[in-house]
């Protein structure tokens, strides 16, 4: 049986109405591909504290975090990934790529540009019809 990991990942949007987009590295499982900055929820973490220690250790900022954004399984060859990406604000620090290839800010219109991790692409969808502004 195909193991199933809970991810949590984070939609940060900064005063320019962009997101932050981050993309896996060469190291990293699943190289090359765009994701939402994150990772596996720990046992006995709620989401909320998973995603900022996740962000904490990504992207040396601290993160705010509100309501679940979306929630998609997604099977993957050798696993499946239930992703829950929740939306974050920034309350201290600027993003650093400690572990990702880079990070870019982009608006909600070019979002499909990128090529994301099959399991984003239902949030990716459901942000890019949320009104632009
Ligand atoms: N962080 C993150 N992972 C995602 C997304 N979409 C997606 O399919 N994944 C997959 C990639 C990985 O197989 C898995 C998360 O693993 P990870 O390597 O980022 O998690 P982690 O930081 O806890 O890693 P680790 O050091 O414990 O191995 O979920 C996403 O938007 N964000």
């Amino acid at each position: 049986m195909k193991k199933k990991i809970k991810v949590v990942g984070a939609i940060i949007e900064n005063t320019n109405n962009e997101i932050l987009c981050a993309l896996r590295s060469l190291q990293m499982p699943m190289p090359n591909l765009w994701e939402f900055p994150g990772g596996k929820v720990e046992e006995g973490e709620n989401l909320q504290e998973a995603i900022k220690r996740e962000i904490n250790e990504e992207l040396s900022c601290r993160v705010e975090a509100f309501e679940v954004f979306n929630d998609y399984t997604h099977e993957y060859d050798k696993f499946i990934v239930n992703l829950i990406t929740i939306k974050c604000k920034i309350i201290e620090g600027t993003p650093v790529a400690n572990e990702h290839g880079a990070l870019i800010w982009l608006k909600r219109d070019y979002l499909s540009s990128l090529n994301w991790a099959p399991a984003d692409v239902p949030a990716v969808e459901e942000l890019m019809k949320e009104i632009n502004i």
